[in-house]
Parts: structure tokens; sequence; C-alpha cells
């Protein structure tokens, strides 16, 4: 099977490739919104380069009642940390090209986490950035909702699973959501 670093590199050029037609947030699905609580905490994200942009998702929470979160990150090493934020509220350049909100926001404990993929699979397997950001996010978290965000094409046959390797339990694409049941 082909390593995680082989395939994360050749599945950024192909997002890349694609990414140049596609620049549309990905909407947000009606199955995704139902299973939202008002009062619940969800952790998006602010898309960079080719990334599948949850904005639509966010705001659907937002419309549900939800708080919204984001990582924010100081470099590969320390974990990242989710920092409350509001639509709207200023952000500040971090590291990687990220837009980040103030590092005196409060730190929040995320519900459900919305995780910008490399890649992913049908089992759910995801493949992320290589900096175990969301791996250790996953093990701080173990009860919140994790849901990646791609586009459909960034869907290879496998992923490969290390024994760290927490899966996902929904994807969300601009085809809609793909979700374990139970999950
Ligand atoms: N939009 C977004 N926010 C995010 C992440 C992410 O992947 N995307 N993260 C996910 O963990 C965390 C930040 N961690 C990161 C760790 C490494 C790299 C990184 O190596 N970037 C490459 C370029 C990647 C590309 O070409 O697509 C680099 O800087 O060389 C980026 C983010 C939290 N916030
Ligand atoms: N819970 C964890 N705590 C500390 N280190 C971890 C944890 N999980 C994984 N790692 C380490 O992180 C490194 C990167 O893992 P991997 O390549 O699976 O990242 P990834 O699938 O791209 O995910 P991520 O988006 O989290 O970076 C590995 O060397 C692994 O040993």
């Amino acid at each position: 099977m082909i390593d995680k670093l082989a395939l994360r590199a050749q599945l950024r050029a192909e997002r890349d490739a694609f990414a140049i037609e596609a620049s549309e947030a990905i909407l947000a699905p009606e199955a995704f919104v139902d299973r939202l609580a008002a009062g619940a905490t969800v952790a998006t994200y602010v898309a960079i380069g080719s990334e599948a942009d949850p904005t639509q998702l966010a705001a659907a929470a937002a419309e549900k009642g939800c708080a919204l979160a984001l990582p924010f990150v100081v470099d590969r090493a320390a974990p990242i940390r989710f920092l409350a934020w509001r639509m709207g509220e200023p952000l500040a350049d971090g590291p990687f090209g990220l837009r980040q909100p103030r590092a005196d926001s409060p730190e929040v404990a995320p519900d459900v986490i919305l995780t910008p993929l490399v890649g992913f699979d049908a089992r759910l397997n995801r493949l992320g950035q290589g900096a175990a950001h969301y791996d250790r996010a996953f093990a701080r978290y173990p009860d919140a909702w994790r849901v990646g965000v791609a586009w459909a094409m960034q869907e290879v046959p496998a992923v490969p699973s290390d024994i760290w390797d927490v899966p996902l339990q929904a994807v969300i694409t601009e085809k809609g959501m793909t979700w374990h049941a139970g999950a």
C-alpha cells in the first residue's frame, strides 16, 4: 500500500489542480444540520489554498444556535487549541498561512469538530497534514462528533491506517454527507 507521505503529496497536488475550477463553499446537508443541538460548540476552520470551504456549515450551525470555535496553532509540535470565535470577528495571520482568532480568545471544548482533509476513504479513515494536530485533538475530545470536510474527488480507495488513527464519523462533500450509522 502507498505510504501516507506519498499519498499526501499526490492528493495535495490533485486537490490544487481541481480547486482552480471549484471555488464554492460546501453547502450544509440537512442531515448535518438536523444533528446539531442548540448550545453545542462547533469547531470549524478557515480554509486555505485548495481546501474545501466549511463557511456554509459554520453559518448553518450558528443559525441553529451553536457557538463556533477555530483551531489556534503555534507550530507543528504544539497541539492545537480551540478558541471561541463568532462569524465576522477579526482574524490574524498565523503559521502555515492560516487565519486564526486572537490568541487571548477563550479556549472552549468542541462538541463537533469540522476537520479539513487531505484525503479520506469510504471507511472514513482520514489523511491530514501529518502534524498530528487533529489526531491529538480527537484523543483529547473523544466525545466530539468528528466530521471531515472535503471535495468528493479527495476520496481514495484506502487511506493507510496507523494504530493511533481515530476514524471520522461523517464526511461532508459538495455531494452531501456520508456517515456511519450510530455515530
Ligand atoms: N485550514 C486549516 N486549518 C487548520 C489545519 C488545516 O489543515 N487546515 N490544521 C490541520 O492540522 C491545523 C493547522 N496545522 C497545520 C499543520 C501543517 C500544515 C502544513 O504542513 N501545510 C503545508 C501546505 C499544505 C498544502 O500544500 O496543502 C505547508 O505549510 O507546507 C498546515 C496546517 C489547524 N488549522
Ligand atoms: N494522539 C497523538 N498524540 C501524539 N502524537 C500522535 C498522536 N496521534 C498521532 N501522532 C503522531 O503524529 C504523526 C502524524 O500522524 P499522521 O501521519 O497519521 O497524521 P495525519 O493522518 O496526517 O493527521 P493530522 O491531521 O492529525 O496531522 C505520527 O508520527 C504519529 O506518531
